[in-house]
């Protein structure tokens, strides 16, 4: 198989090197939380990848992703809290992956690939009585009026509360969740775009929380603008693929095993 075929192809390793490499980046980004979180990539027929419970996000290579089916929990307890024994590298995921991510990918057709983090500032974000991100700068405006928001946090995403949360994401114009008093959750159409989806929104969320920092009234962009410029950054070509190429580069050079 070519380079370019491995690009076209749903289930190849080019796309899940994507993804391994997209948690080696975040987790140099701080974006992660201890062996917590996940990422997750529809590989067809009602397959997806997702991380094993247990690894941390800095050692994750393409060929540790775990390949599941939506019809079939990896488990008997998937509906309890019970956890991969701690410390233990695991062939399952986190319950809770599990749970936010099946509901998510089978709810959401459009939503390729999925990636849950609590990173600082979109968790600052989230714990805020009002969460919603006004339009003070790009990155802010590149998300105005497309974030959903839930402020009805019931707990660990299993079975029930990731259901919960997928449904919010049924509208295809929206592809960030902002989960309150928890974290965030951002899809796309591949690694590529939602790793930046997600890495721009955590910059415009820090962005807003250390301009609240200074006190100093904040100026907002009018609608018009904020939405004019949503629409091109949208337009915008390629941004993600470029972004991502050039972390791969990045850990190709340091000799990384991401994509093995
Ligand atoms: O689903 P997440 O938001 O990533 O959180 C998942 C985490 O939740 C709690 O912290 C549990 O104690 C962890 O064992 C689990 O990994």
């Amino acid at each position: 198989m070519t380079a370019s075929d491995e690009r076209h192809d749903m289930t190849g390793r080019h796309r899940r090197a994507d993804l391994a490499a997209a948690f080696r980046w975040a987790a140099r980004l701080d974006m992660h939380e201890g062996v917590a979180n996940h990422f997750s990539l529809m590989t067809g027929r009602g397959r997806f990848v997702i991380n094993p419970a247990n690894r941390h996000f800095s050692r994750i290579r393409a060929s540790d992703l775990l390949e599941l089916d939506l019809a079939a929990p990896p488990a008997s307890d998937q509906s309890s809290a019970s956890q991969p024994s701690a410390g233990q590298p695991s062939d399952l995921p986190d319950p809770t992956a599990w749970g936010l991510h099946a509901g998510l990918h089978r709810a959401c057709p459009h939503a390729v690939c999925a990636m849950h983090v609590h990173s600082p500032y979109a968790t600052v974000l989230a714990c805020l009585a009002d969460p919603v991100l006004p339009p003070i700068d790009q990155n802010s405006a590149a998300f105005f009026r497309r974030v959903a928001v839930d402020t009805h946090y019931g707990g660990l995403a299993l079975e029930q509360e990731g259901a919960r949360c997928a449904r919010l994401l049924d509208d295809p114009a929206i592809k960030v969740l902002l989960l309150g008093n928890h974290g965030v959750l951002v899809i796309g159409a591949d690694p590529a775009e939602t790793f930046d989806r997600l890495y721009h929104f955590e910059r415009a969320a820090r962005t807003y929380i250390l301009a609240l920092q200074t006190g100093r009234p904040l100026a907002i962009l009018s609608d018009e603008v904020a939405e004019r410029t949503a629409r091109q950054i949208e337009a915008y070509p390629e941004q993600g693929a470029g972004h991502l190429a050039e972390l791969r580069a990045m850990l190709d050079a340091e000799g990384s095993d991401y994509a093995t």
